[in-house]
């Protein structure tokens, strides 16, 4: 809808808000996940030697960082005390600090030895390899503030992802949703490590890189990819939603790929509402990704991400994010008063995509928060169960993998997941050097057929 001028729109659309009706219905706490409640799920599990090791109150992470060159394994509320510790101690008394400290939460993958976990001893860092990007020294994936190295633990061989962001601009609110929430589409937090002057995250990695790194490399992806993607994010909404949580920057880098599964990353916006709306100090998000409500920053709700989602499909869809082919970035240096004035950018929907799609991304980008599905309504459009007919590509595949006649896709399904054991150290096997299309192909099409095929070992070697 085009307004005649700026206030006219403002008031139309507030007319049309009724923040009462933001929250259709009562949320659903403790159903689907699990939250992490007072560490009792870990201490359980420990014990009574490992727990001579956990961290008990905030006054001894406190003693932590004054006598530094302790790791230890703690329970969420210890490596949240930890951070909030970090965060609040000068930086003239962090200089001092010598050694590595933190807590770390996954006590099977991750060896703490005699108080130390040290970084390029007991676990590696090393650049991310994509098997669709060409053969190189890999990349290093930067945020604003962070890099995100994979990691490896010497002795278990787990392989992380690990996100180093320099103290002056770390708050504990990157870790909190992530400590205290568990979901399989959240990425997992496993641990937080201070070292020179450095926050360093672990978490669950994404081995198959970010969404936007797809798209960057291979362009627009093809509609069942994107349905596989859209579900397991719209997952990992209704599970966040379900807790009041906003997660505020849903956008392709910030949904990431295993072999099984995508999950969500960058939790530093996230906010966890008191109430049903949650009226904002400040301007959160990405533009291109942001709704018009966000934008008018006089409150929203979870329907903001969904928003962000219907966005992100359209890029996933047509290669860029919306707007920029209409508005190109050069002439336009903010989207704001664009997406205020004009949102949705169903112009933006290519030709090809389905009509079942499109009807998807029509409720995800309804202008109106109370009227724009939820993530549960979502789930169950019916672009998201598509028959066998409409995805021909999948139907050829997946009658390919029920019958096992196809060699290439045999030898396939027989690798176990090395995504999770395979280790930096092993010796390859020679399909995983295979390139060209099917080789990506079938790379993209891991998640969604179950298919397991582990990122290429030696070249990490
Ligand atoms: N768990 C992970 N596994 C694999 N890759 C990851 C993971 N977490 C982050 N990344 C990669 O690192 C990039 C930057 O991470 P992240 O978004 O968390 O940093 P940031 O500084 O908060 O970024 P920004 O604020 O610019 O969105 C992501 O876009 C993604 O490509």
């Amino acid at each position: 809808m085009e307004y005649e001028n700026e206030n006219a729109g403002i008031e139309l659309f507030l007319a049309h808000m009724n923040i009462e009706d933001f929250i259709q219905e009562a949320e659903n706490f403790y159903c689907v996940g699990e939250e992490v409640e007072a560490g009792v799920s870990f201490e359980e599990s420990f014990s009574q030697e490992d727990m001579d090791e956990i961290v008990e109150t905030p006054q001894d992470l406190i003693s932590h960082v004054q006598n530094p060159g302790k790791v230890r394994y703690g329970t969420a509320s210890d490596l949240l005390d930890f951070v909030n510790t970090v965060s609040n101690t000068p930086s003239s008394s962090l200089l001092e600090v010598g050694e590595e400290m933190g807590v770390l939460l996954n006590k099977t993958d991750m060896v703490i030895k005699e108080g130390h976990y040290r970084i390029d001893l007991d676990v590696l860092l090393f650049p991310w390899k994509l098997t669709y990007k060409p053969q190189g020294p890999g990349h290093v994936p930067k945020g604003s503030f962070g890099k995100v190295h994979l990691a490896q633990d010497t002795k278990t061989r787990k392989r992380m992802a690990c996100k180093l962001i320099p103290v002056e601009h770390f708050k504990p609110a990157d870790v909190e949703i992530q400590a205290r929430f568990r979901h399989e589409n959240i990425a997992e937090l496993y641990g937080a490590l201070m070292w020179e002057q450095t926050v360093h995250l672990f978490m669950e990695a994404g081995e198959g890189g970010s969404v936007l790194e797809k798209l960057d490399s291979c362009g627009p992806m093809r509609e069942f990819e994107i349905i596989w993607v859209s579900q397991q994010v719209l997952r990992g909404l209704e599970y966040l939603h379900s807790h009041k949580i906003i997660h505020h920057d849903i956008k392709p880098s910030n949904i990431v790929l295993m072999s099984a599964k995508a999950v969500l990353v960058d939790f530093g916006l996230t906010v966890q509402m008191k109430d049903d709306v949650y009226v904002p100090r400040d301007l959160r998000g990405t533009e291109m990704y942001m709704s018009p409500e966000l934008v008018l920053c006089r409150g929203h709700n979870t329907k903001t991400d969904i928003y962000s989602l219907g966005t992100t499909i359209i890029h996933m869809l047509s290669g860029s994010p919306p707007w920029v082919r209409r508005y190109p970035r050069t002439a336009y240096p903010s989207y704001l008063y664009i997406i205020h004035k004009q949102a949705p950018p169903l112009e933006d929907i290519p030709e090809s995509c389905s009509p079942a799609m499109r009807r998807l991304l029509e409720h995800a980008l309804e202008r109106v928060p109370a009227r724009r599905s939820s993530a549960t309504e979502l789930l169950n459009e019916e672009a998201l169960h598509p028959s066998r007919e409409d995805q021909p590509r999948c139907w050829s595949l997946d009658s390919a993998l029920e019958e096992g006649t196809h060699p290439l896709l045999r030898q396939h399904s027989q690798l176990s997941d090395s995504t999770q054991d395979s280790s930096l150290y092993t010796e390859d096997s020679g399909h995983s050097k295979k390139k060209g299309s099917l080789y990506v192909d079938l790379g993209a099409l891991a998640g969604y057929y179950n298919l397991v095929r582990g990122p290429p070992s030696s070249e990490y070697g």
